[in-house]
C-alpha cells in the first residue's frame, strides 16, 4: 500500500542546473532536489534558443545538445520550456541543458548568451503569406530582443521568426534604440533556401546534394529568394526549362511544405537542420575558424538596400565580411530588380514598426 502511495506521488530526482529560480519542492509530481558534484567546467559555447518549445524549437534543441562547441544551452518559450528541457537534458551529450519559462524568466535565459538563436513566433497556414505573420511576430521579436540588448548585447543573433525580410529590420532597430547595435552580430537565418537549393539542384544533375553548392541571394519570401544557378559548384549549366523549374522551386519550397502539412505548420525538421547548421558555422567562426562562409540576410552594402543576404564570412565577430554578388547572367538580374522592389517594402514595414 505504501508502495503504491508513493509511486503514486510519482518522485522525480532534478539536479539544481535544471531548476527554474523559483523552484519549490512538492505538487502532484513531487520534483525533488539533488544536489550534484559539479563539472568541470567543459570550454565551449554558451547558446539559448528562444521559442525552444515549438515544431522548430524542439529538434533544434535536440542537434544542439550534439554541438561539442555548445557547453551551456537554454531552452526558453512561454509553454512546455521544462519538458522540452527535461527530456533533452537527458542526452549523454556534452551541453548543460536548462530551461526558462515564460517573460519573468527571459532576462534569466539570456544573461551570458554568446550566441541567442530566434524560432519564436506563429507559422503560416495554406494560403498565407509569410508578411502576414507580421502583426504576431514583430512584436514577440522586439520582445525578445529588447532582452537581448540588456542582458547580452554583445551575443550573436540568428534570427529565423518569419517574414525575416522585415523581422532582421525590427531588431536591428530595437537594437539601435537600446544603443546596442552591431551590424555584424545580427544574422536574418536564410540557410533553409541554400539547402533546399543544393537538394533540387542535386537531383536535376543527379549528383550527391552534399557535393552540390548553390548560392542563394535577396531574401527570404517568394521571389526575394533568388538562386543564383549560374554560380553552381561543381559548375553546370541548365536549359531554359530547368532553370525555370528550379527557381520556382525554389522560391516556393516554404510554401510546398506548408501545403503538405494542410494546416499543421510549416517546415520545421528541414529547417531545425538547415538552423542548427548556420549556428554551427556561427560558432566555429566566434572560435576562430578561417574560411566559414554561409549566405544569410544582413546589414548590407551590396546593393542600395539597408539589409540583403549574400554570402557572408564567419569570424569572431560574427559576419566579418559580406561578399559581392559576383557575375549575374541576364535571367538573375531581371530576378534580382524584382526582388529589390519587394524586399525595400518588407524591410521599411519593420523599421516603421519600431520608428512608428
Ligand atoms: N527563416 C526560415 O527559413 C524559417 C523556416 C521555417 C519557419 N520559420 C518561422 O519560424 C517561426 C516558428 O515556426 P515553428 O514551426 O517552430 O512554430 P511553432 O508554433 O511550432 O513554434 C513557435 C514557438 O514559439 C513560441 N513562442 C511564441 N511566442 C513566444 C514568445 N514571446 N517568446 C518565446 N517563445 C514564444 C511558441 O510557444 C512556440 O513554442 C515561424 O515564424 C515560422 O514562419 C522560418
Ligand atoms: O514557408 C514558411 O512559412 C516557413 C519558412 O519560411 C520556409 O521557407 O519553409
Amino acid at each position: 500500500m505504501e508502495a503504491n502511495a508513493q509511486a503514486n506521488r510519482r518522485i522525480a530526482t532534478i539536479t539544481n542546473h535544471l531548476l527554474p529560480p523559483n523552484f519549490q519542492e512538492g505538487g502532484d509530481v513531487h520534483l525533488k532536489r539533488v544536489d550534484c558534484r559539479a563539472k568541470g567546467g567543459a570550454p565551449g559555447f554558451k547558446v539559448a534558443i528562444l521559442g525552444a518549445a515549438g515544431g522548430i524549437g524542439q529538434p533544434l534543441a535536440l542537434l544542439m545538445k550534439m554541438n561539442p562547441l555548445v557547453s551551456v544551452l537554454h531552452l526558453y518559450d512561454v509553454v512546455n520550456a521544462p519538458g522540452v528541457t527535461a527530456d533533452v537534458s537527458h542526452m549523454d551529450t556534452g551541453a548543460v541543458v536548462r530551461g526558462f519559462l515564460g517573460q519573468p524568466q527571459l532576462e534569466s535565459a539570456l544573461t551570458g548568451m554568446d550566441l541567442v538563436i530566434i524560432p519564436a513566433g506563429v507559422p503560416r497556414k495554406p494560403g498565407m503569406t509569410r508578411d502576414d505573420l507580421f502583426k504576431i511576430n514583430a512584436g514577440i521579436v522586439r520582445t525578445l530582443c529588447e532582452g537581448i540588448a540588456k542582458c547580452c548585447p554583445n551575443a550573436v543573433v540568428n534570427l529565423i521568426s518569419n517574414p525575416v525580410n522585415s523581422t532582421v529590420a525590427v531588431a536591428a532597430e530595437v537594437f539601435k534604440k537600446a544603443g546596442t547595435y552591431d551590424p555584424k552580430r545580427l544574422l536574418g537565418v536564410t540557410t533553409l533556401d541554400v539547402v533546399r537549393a543544393n537538394t533540387f539542384v542535386a537531383e536535376v544533375l543527379g549528383l550527391d546534394p552534399r557535393e552540390v553548392d548553390v548560392p542563394v541571394v535577396g531574401g527570404h519570401a517568394g521571389v526575394t529568394i533568388l538562386p543564383l544557378l549560374s554560380q553552381v559548384k561543381p559548375p553546370s549549366s541548365f536549359s531554359p526549362g530547368e532553370v525555370d523549374y528550379l527557381t520556382d522551386r525554389i522560391q516556393n519550397g516554404g510554401t510546398e511544405v506548408v501545403e503538405a502539412k494542410a494546416g499543421a505548420g510549416s517546415a520545421t525538421l528541414s529547417m531545425a537542420y538547415a538552423a542548427a547548421k548556420f549556428a554551427d558555422a556561427c560558432l566555429r567562426g566566434l572560435k576562430g575558424e578561417a574560411g566559414v562562409v554561409e549566405c544569410a540576410f544582413v546589414a548590407s552594402e551590396v546593393t542600395e538596400l539597408p539589409f540583403f543576404a549574400t554570402k557572408v564570412r564567419l569570424g569572431r565577430a560574427g559576419a566579418e565580411e559580406v561578399y559581392q554578388l559576383g557575375p549575374l547572367n541576364e535571367y538573375e538580374r531581371m530576378g534580382l530588380e524584382k526582388a529589390k522592389k519587394e524586399l525595400a517594402e518588407s524591410i521599411q514595414k519593420g523599421i516603421d514598426f519600431i520608428r512608428g
